[in-house]
């Protein structure tokens, strides 16, 4: 039983397997969060169109029961003042399976820590997996948008997010700072006397299980390669270490060896002869735009990540339409790469895309892939009509400006 959930009467839980496959039943119970700031248009909007390609495709025989569970600026109002993400979210989370969520705010500076860091953490949602491919028409920066196809598997569960800080001059910052200087000999603390400090934990399982899914899904979807993006250079430890770990899951669990000396590598030919090269993370983001057709696989550390998503998702039109997903080996979680874009919370003005686009991967995920198909063909045709809001338009001279929610209604109306 929950407090404030309301697990709706009909529809059954998925299942997870002993193999880790999922049971999937035809009336699904998926939980979502609303999010916050533009979480409230773009979330019904969502939950409109994926319930339109789920009618129009399998009629009455499937039907996804939505149940809201609840994080946020939302909750804190339902639960409490301070309560941002409630126990019965996790336990919802976990029990049935496969959900989705809107954005929610983290403070700059002070005040909470991240939420959606959070959920990534205490579910050990481990990889956030974040596909980046182009519509035509969309308008881009970028010469030949076309060329970007790439799957980003970001870890999802260390490095830097990790949230092991200590603000400056407070008496913990002190005290690591002392160990660090008498106990560590370390030397090059430019300011010790009013340093924040900041520790980046990067693991070998935590990285060799990224990893490992990123090859998989190569093979898996035959892609060419698999870059490991790291700033290994400068943190030997963490990032470098982070190359190494992952080049030696190729080589130990898939029988890579090495391309031309190394230290690039290839699979063998039955498991699609792929390559497994690495780059440095500056370099990779130079290269991404004057070479994007070499790049295909990215798996890469926590904060490279998050930096890449954005910017890959500009060179095909913005984050308006960057979908995501946040995994574990059981739970997945999906949301969109952007956040609450507070200044257009509540003008149903955003574009919805990337949170149907995330909502297209789940039903993926679920096996129902003629409605994730019919939502693709919806989103290309409706962008192909030039009906697109207003962060496309304002880059377009001769596009329709769409509302959120009548970018919704304009692709469910072109579902043929
Ligand atoms: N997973 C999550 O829940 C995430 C949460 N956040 C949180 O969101 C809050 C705001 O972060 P901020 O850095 O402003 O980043 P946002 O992604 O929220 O917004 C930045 C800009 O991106 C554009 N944008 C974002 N979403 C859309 C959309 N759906 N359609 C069209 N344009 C969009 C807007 O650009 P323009 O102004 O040019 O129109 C917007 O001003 C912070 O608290 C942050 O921590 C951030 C990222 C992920
Ligand atoms: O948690 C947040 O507020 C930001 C997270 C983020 O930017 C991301 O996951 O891409
Ligand atoms: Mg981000």
């Amino acid at each position: 039983m929950f407090q404030h959930i309301k697990a709706p009467p009909d529809g059954e839980k998925i299942l997870v397997n002993s193999d880790l496959s999922l049971t999937v039943p035809d009336y699904p119970i998926i939980p979502f969060i609303e999010g916050d700031g533009i979480g409230i248009d773009i979330t019904p909007v969502m939950i409109k169109v994926v319930d339109a390609a789920v009618y129009k495709v399998y009629g009455d025989k499937r039907k996804i029961f939505w149940m809201e569970m609840y994080a946020g600026e939302k909750s804190t109002k339902l639960y409490g003042e301070n309560i941002w993400l409630p126990d019965e979210t996790l336990q919802a989370a976990r029990e049935y399976v496969v959900s989705i969520k809107g954005p929610l705010t983290t403070p700059v500076s002070g005040g909470i820590r991240s939420i959606n860091v959070a959920l990534r953490q205490l579910l050990d949602l481990y990889i956030c997996l974040r596909p980046v491919r182009y519509f035509e028409g969309v308008p881009s920066p970028v010469k030949n948008p076309e060329k970007v196809d790439m799957v980003i598997f970001r870890e999802n569960s260390e490095d830097i997010y990790a949230g092991i800080e200590w603000e400056a001059e407070s008496a913990s910052a002190k005290k690591v700072i002392d160990f660090l200087i008498k106990e560590m000999q370390v030397k090059s603390i430019r300011f010790p006397q009013s340093s924040g400090i900041g520790i980046k934990p990067v693991s070998r399982e935590g990285t060799e299980r990224l990893v490992r899914k990123a090859i998989q899904y190569a093979i898996d979807n035959e892609r060419k390669s698999v870059t490991l993006v790291h700033k290994g250079n400068i943190m030997k430890f963490t990032e470098g270490a982070f190359k190494n770990w992952g080049y030696n899951v190729a080589m130990k669990e898939f029988g890579a060896e090495l391309l031309n000396g190394g230290p690039w590598m290839k699979l063998p030919e039955d498991k699609g002869g792929i390559v497994v090269k690495d780059v440095i993370a500056d370099a990779f983001l130079q290269q991404i735009l004057l070479r994007p057709d070499e790049y295909d696989v990215i798996a890469t550390l926590n904060l490279n990540g998050d930096y890449i998503s954005d910017a890959l998702a500009a060179q095909v039109g913005g984050i308006g339409i960057a979908p995501g997903a946040n995994l574990s080996d059981s739970v997945a979680i999906f949301e969109a790469t952007h956040g609450t874009a507070p200044k257009y919370a509540g003008k149903d003005q955003v574009n919805p895309g990337s949170i149907i686009l995330s909502a297209e991967m789940m039903l993926r995920h679920i096996g129902w892939n003629e409605a994730a198909d019919m939502i693709i063909k919806a989103m290309e045709k409706t962008i192909q009509d030039k009906m697109v809001t207003y962060d496309f338009a304002r880059q377009m001279h001769d596009a329709t400006e769409a509302t959120c929610s009548g970018f919704g209604n304009a692709m469910i109306a072109r579902m043929g």
